[in-house]
C-alpha cells in the first residue's frame, strides 16, 4: 500500500485506457484483477487482527475483486464469507466466482461480520443505487467495526466525486491502480477513511496528481534579503487581511515584506509605506499580492489601484476582492495566480461544466493564470494543462482570514522564484500543514505564525 502524495489521478475512462494498454489480453487482464484481489486481501488480514470478513460482490469487475480476495483469505485460512447481490455479470467476474468454492449469501438477509468489505461498485456506477442494495450495505457497515471499500465506496460518481447515492462511511479506502478524481474531490471525499493506494502494475500516466510534499527554495550562504525574494502586499479598506497576507509571506520564508498602504503596526520586520505605485516598483518586488481586503465599494480607488498593479511586469496574486474587481474573461501575460474560492470563482468563470478539476483547468487555460480553486478539495491547475488535487487538510481552515494566509504564502513562493504552479503547491502544502498542527479552533494569525515551523 503506497501513501497518496503525488500520485496520478484517472478518470474511469483514462484508467481504462491504461489497463487496456497494459493488459492487452483477456488473460493479462485477469491478472489485474488477481493482483488487485490480492492487496485487498493482505490489507484485511493485516487490518482485521483475525476478525472474520465479510465481502460483498457486485455484478461487475469491482465484484470480480471480491471473489478472488475472498478466495485468497479462505486459502490463507482466515475466516470470510462472501455475500451477493446477483450472478456476475463480466466475464472477468465470472471467471473470479469460479474460483471461489465457499458459500455466496444473498446481500439481502446476509449476517454481519466485524469486517466489511464493499466490492459492490467501483469506476463502473452507471447509475443511482436502489433501495435493495443501499439499505443492506449500510445495515452491514453499521454492525461492522473496520469498513474497507475496494476501489471507492459503493455510491460514489468516480469522475467528479458526486454521491448519487450514500454510502457508509469507511475506514479504509484502496485505491486500485491509480487514485479517481472522487478519491478526493467533496463530497465523495470525505466518505473515503484512510486513503491507500494499491500498485497492480498499471502504468497510470496523468496531468492530474494528488498534491506532493514540496521542495522549499532555502536560502544559502550567499543570500541575502533580497535574494530570499521580496514580496509586496497592497493593502486598501480592510487592512487586517492585508496584514495577514503579509505576516503569511513572512514566515513562509520571504527576505523582505513589504506591506503598501497600511499602518505601521507588528509585526515590525514589515516595512510599510503608503500606496503609491513608485513605492511598489522601487524594489521590483518578485512578487505582488493584491486583494486581502482591498474593498469592493469605492470601486473609483481599487479599481485603478489593482489596474496599475496589473500594467507592472511583476508577478501577481489575485485573491479576495480583486478577484471581485476583474473583467471575465482576463487574459494574463506574466507569472499569475488566482486563488478564488467557490462564489468567486462562479463569478469570474461561471459554473462551467464537469468536475471541479475540469473546472479549474477550463479555466486556467482561459485566463492564462495558475488557479487555485480553494475548499476542502483544492485544485490548483496551470495554463499548460496540470492540476493538482490537494486532500483535506482540516476542516478548522473553515475561518475568516485563512484564505487571506494562503495569498501571501503564495507570494513568498513566487517570490522566492518557484514558477506559479510550484508556488502555488508548496503554498497550499505549507498552508494545510500548519493547519493539521494547530489543531482546532486556530485563528487566522495562529496559521500565519504557524507557517514558519512546517517548512
Ligand atoms: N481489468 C480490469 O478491468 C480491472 C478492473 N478492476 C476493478 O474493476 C472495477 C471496474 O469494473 P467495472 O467496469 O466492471 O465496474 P463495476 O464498478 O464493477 O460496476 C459495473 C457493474 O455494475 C452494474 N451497475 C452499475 N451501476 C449500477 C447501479 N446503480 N445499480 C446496479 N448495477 C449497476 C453494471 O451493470 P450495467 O450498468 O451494465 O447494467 C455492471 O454490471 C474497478 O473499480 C476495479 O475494482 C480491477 O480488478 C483491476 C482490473
Ligand atoms: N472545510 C474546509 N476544509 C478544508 N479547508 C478549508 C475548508 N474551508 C475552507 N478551507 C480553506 O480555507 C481557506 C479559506 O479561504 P477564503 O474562503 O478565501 O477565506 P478568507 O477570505 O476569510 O480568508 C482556503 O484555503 C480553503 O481552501
Ligand atoms: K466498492
Amino acid at each position: 500500500m503506497i501513501p497518496i502524495h503525488g500520485q496520478p489521478i484517472l478518470t474511469a475512462a483514462q484508467m481504462r485506457a491504461a489497463e487496456e494498454a497494459a493488459a492487452p489480453t483477456p488473460d493479462a487482464m485477469y491478472a489485474l484483477m488477481e493482483r488487485a484481489g490480492a492487496g485487498v486481501a493482505e490489507a484485511v488480514r493485516r487490518l482485521s487482527a483475525g476478525a472474520e470478513a465479510l465481502i460483498l460482490c457486485g455484478p461487475g469487475n469491482n465484484g470480480g475483486d471480491g471473489y478472488v480476495a475472498a478466495r485468497i483469505l479462505r486459502e490463507q485460512g482466515h475466516p470470510v464469507r462472501l455475500a451477493a447481490a446477483s450472478e456476475p455479470k463480466s466475464d472477468l467476474a465470472r471467471r473470479a466466482r469460479a474460483g471461489w468454492d465457499g458459500p455466496v449469501e444473498r446481500l439481502a438477509d446476509a449476517d454481519p461480520a466485524p469486517v466489511l468489505v464493499d466490492a459492490l461498485f467501483g469506476t463502473g456506477l452507471a447509475r443511482s443505487l436502489d433501495e435493495g442494495l443501499t439499505a443492506p450495505l449500510h445495515r452491514l457497515a453499521d454492525a461492522a467495526r473496520l469498513r474497507l471499500a475496494v476501489d471507492l465506496p459503493s455510491g460514489v460518481a468516480t469522475d467528479d466525486g458526486a454521491v448519487p447515492s450514500e454510502p457508509p462511511r469507511f475506514d479504509v479506502t484502496l485505491a486500485l491502480g491509480a487514485l479517481k478524481p472522487a478519491h478526493l474531490l467533496q463530497p465523495a471525499a470525505r466518505y473515503m477513511g484512510e486513503l491507500r493506494l494499491l500498485d497492480i502494475g498499471v502504468p497510470a500516466p496523468s496531468r492530474t496528481r494528488a498534491l506532493a510534499r514540496p521542495t522549499l527554495p532555502e536560502p544559502g550562504p550567499d543570500s541575502h534579503k533580497f535574494t530570499r525574494g521580496l514580496v509586496c502586499v497592497v493593502s486598501g479598506e480592510m487592512p487586517g487581511a492585508a496584514e495577514l497576507a503579509a505576516t503569511a509571506a513572512a514566515h513562509a520564508g520571504a527576505g523582505y515584506v513589504l506591506l503598501l498602504g497600511a499602518e505601521a503596526s507588528a509585526p515590525h520586520a514589515i516595512v510599510r509605506r503608503p500606496w503609491s505605485l513608485e513605492a511598489l516598483s522601487v524594489r521590483k518586488p518578485g512578487a505582488v499580492v493584491i486583494g486581502p481586503g482591498l474593498g469592493r465599494e469605492d470601486k473609483s480607488i481599487w479599481i485603478p489601484r489593482l489596474s496599475s498593479v496589473l500594467a507592472t511586469p511583476y508577478p501577481v496574486v489575485l485573491d479576495g476582492d480583486a478577484l471581485r474587481h476583474l473583467s471575465n474573461p482576463h487574459s494574463f501575460r506574466g507569472p499569475t495566480i488566482l486563488t478564488p474560492h467557490a462564489g468567486e470563482f462562479d463569478h469570474l468563470f461561471g459554473l462551467g461544466q464537469g468536475s471541479k478539476i475540469d473546472r479549474a483547468r477550463a479555466a486556467a487555460e482561459r485566463s492564462g493564470a495558475t488557479i487555485v480553486f480553494k475548499g476542502a478539495d483544492t485544485v490548483i491547475a496551470s495554463p499548460h494543462g496540470d492540476a493538482i488535487v490537494a486532500p483535506e487538510a482540516s476542516a478548522w481552515l473553515s475561518t475568516a482570514g485563512t484564505g487571506d494566509v494562503l495569498a501571501g504564502a503564495c507570494g513568498a513562493m513566487l517570490a522566492a522564484g518557484l514558477d506559479p504552479l510550484a508556488a502555488a503547491e508548496a503554498a497550499v502544502w505549507l498552508h494545510g500543514r500548519a493547519a493539521r498542527r494547530l489543531g482546532p479552533a486556530f485563528l487566522a494569525d495562529d496559521l500565519a505564525e504557524g507557517l514558519s515551523a512546517c517548512r
